[in-house]
């Protein structure tokens, strides 16, 4: 039997016998109330200490920015082999030719939403060496680099600093230092793979020496035309998912977009048979591949932005107008978003969302509450008899104006327009404290800006006013994106009924008081050029002296959304009229 040494290891066991019991899938009502208190206990210090590591890592999770290297695949070395078989002593030549090295494709996922997992250096694999009985090496499989939609990927220039050597440049790097025998030794050794202690005797013979001048010949040609042609410098924006079929003619099949094109194999010791020399004793090794500097930079594109400090409820409020869509995580302590997320409002011809309620009635609960509902169902096989969408019947689910799958494709969508939820960002963000305020430089681009403030919370003026110059010391002139500041949590104004509803109207005039004093002193120093050109590129329609909507709602209880949303609809509406006329 396992002793435990004090409390703290008895609470980490009680954990685990829970977490096996769950794992399982048996009922977990079988274990004592004192096991579930302190797995309960050791769940939130877990949560804690994921706050801490995240609060510790300053943003750097969020990565939109990356410099990489990729090398693609060296060639496999040909062969120098000789035929043997019984009754037959000296057979012909039969290496096998050395395999291409990999290519390196990239490729965009919806998966990913930061740069941070990508790697900075990738080396392709190498193809396989060929072997005697001419057998020629395997060509290795691409090699992959998965990156987030929305990446924009370049090539470095030429003369930039940060550019690392190309193959041809990383060859004269290694020979640099050398007298010309030992240059001459080791551009052989990295060129040609000879019989064993054969070496010297091919070195001799004019067979070799021709051979290589060929070589070298042909490299130098190749390198000529490689500097020469003006190539044009790979750009690419990946801002969908990649169709095999549709961005290559359909005689191409590649995994991705190519980026670096894997070195070509070696060539066995038939291929130098001669009439004078039938027996050739050498082979050449494989070319390296490709070598690239590349520059990521990831654009997240999104028509909204909420900033707000952290626990305001951003996150609840996206999952709200997305009908829980959006794969964001909500909890109750602070920092628990820490990269972008988009999701898409879908708005429909009656002017509501086509998914989740906008007028009360669904809860927005928090994710890991979610989660352990779901669990419990999975574990109580409630799921199990569970209709499918599509079994669903279409009178159940049009009924009772229900958000269904069915409902909302009956529905005809009207408008949509993206959303991204930020970390919070709080005082001092400019200085690195929090989260940081990196992640902003994704909202640059949206077409508004709303401000979320805990109308629950002591001071939301202050908040806001915490909001605004942050947002103004990352960038002079983008608080000037701003068109609304939203009172979340407005149930939470309790004391009764009547009580609360009093209470959130005082601390909402409160707000708009303020807002209508404060706020508008962003438009008053529009006259910097600065802050003008940072506002004709948003394309925002810009009213000076123009107050910013306030509305109290709350995101949880999706009460209240109508109107925030007819509102986000119309500044969205007008913002990519500005930008295209046509629309
Ligand atoms: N009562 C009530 N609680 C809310 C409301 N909106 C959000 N919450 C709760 O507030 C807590 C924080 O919500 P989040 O949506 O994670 O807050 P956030 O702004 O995304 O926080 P960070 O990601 O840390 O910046 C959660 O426990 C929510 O359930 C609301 O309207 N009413
Ligand atoms: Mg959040």
């Amino acid at each position: 039997m396992l002793r435990c040494h004090g409390r703290k290891s008895e609470v980490l066991l009680n954990a685990a016998r829970l977490r096996h019991v769950r794992k399982y899938n048996k009922d977990v009502a079988v274990l004592s109330k004192e096991i579930r208190d302190d797995y309960e206990l050791e769940e939130s210090r877990r949560r804690q200490r994921k706050t801490d590591w995240k609060r510790r890592q300053r943003g750097q999770t969020f990565l939109d920015h990356l410099t990489m290297t990729v090398q693609a695949g060296k060639g496999g070395d040909g062969c120098v082999a000789f035929h043997r078989e019984k009754f037959v002593a000296y057979g012909p030549p039969s290496g096998g030719n050395g395999g291409r090295g990999a290519d390196v494709f990239i490729v965009p996922t919806p998966h990913l939403t930061t740069l941070s997992s990508v790697p900075k250096h990738v080396r392709g694999l190498a193809g396989g060496h060929g072997r005697g009985s001419w057998m020629n090496g395997r060509n290795a499989q691409p090699t992959i680099i998965k990156v987030p939609l929305g990446t924009v990927v370049r090539e470095v220039k030429t003369d930039d600093s940060s550019r690392a050597f190309d193959t041809y440049g990383l060859d004269e790097d290694q020979l640099k230092g050398l007298t010309l025998s030992e240059r001459v030794k080791k551009m052989r050794e990295r060129r040609w793979v000879h019989y064993p202690d054969a070496e010297d005797d091919n070195l001799q013979r004019d067979a070799f020496k021709e051979a290589e001048k060929i070589l070298y010949r042909q490299e130098r040609e190749k390198r000529a035309e490689l500097r020469s042609r003006k190539r044009s410098l790979l750009n690419l924006d990946l801002d969908r998912e990649y169709n095999s079929s549709s961005d290559h003619p359909s005689y191409i099949s590649q995994p991705g977009y190519l980026v670096a094109t894997g070195g070509t194999g070696g060539i066995g010791n038939p291929a130098f048979i001669t009439t004078d020399n039938r027996s050739p004793k050498f082979a050449t090794r494989g070319t390296d591949g490709e070598r690239v500097t590349l520059s990521l930079e990831l654009k997240i594109l999104a028509d909204v932005g909420l900033v707000g400090f952290p626990n305001a409820g951003k996150s609840t409020l996206l999952r709200a107008l997305t009908g829980g869509r959006a794969k964001t995580e909500v909890a109750d302590y602070e920092f628990t978003t820490l990269n972008p997320v988009v999701g898409v409002v879908r708005i429909g011809v009656d002017g509501g969302l086509l998914e989740g309620g906008d007028e009360g009635g669904r809860v927005i609960e928090d994710t890991k509450i979610e989660e352990e509902r779901f669990a419990g169902m999975m574990e109580r096989g409630e799921l199990a008899e569970a209709l499918t969408r599509n079994q669903l019947p279409p009178t159940e689910a049009s009924a009772g104006g229900s958000s269904s799958f069915m409902t909302m494709h009956n529905l005809q969508e009207e408008f949509r327009f993206t959303i991204a939820d930020n970390p919070g960002l709080i005082s001092q963000a400019s200085e690195n404290v929090g989260l940081g305020h990196s992640f902003l430089r994704s909202i640059e681009r949206s077409l508004a800006l709303v401000y979320v403030v805990d109308l629950s919370g002591p001071s939301p003026e202050q908040e806001l006013r915490i909001l605004r110059d942050e947002l103004e010391k990352y960038k002079p002139g983008l608080s000037a994106k701003a068109r609304m500041v939203i009172a979340n949590k407005a149930d939470l104004l309790g004391g009764g009924v009547e009580a609360g509803e009093e209470k959130a109207r005082q601390k909402l005039q409160r707000l708009e008081r303020f807002v209508e004093k404060e706020m508008r002193s962003v438009h008053a120093v529009q006259k910097s050029a600065a802050v003008e050109r940072t506002v004709k590129d948003a394309g925002v329609v810009l009213e000076v002296g123009k107050v910013l909507d306030v509305v109290a709602i709350s995101a949880k209880f999706s009460e209240n959304l109508r109107k925030p949303l007819q509102l986000l609809r119309r500044y969205v509406g007008e913002a990519r009229c500005l930008r295209n006329p046509e629309i």
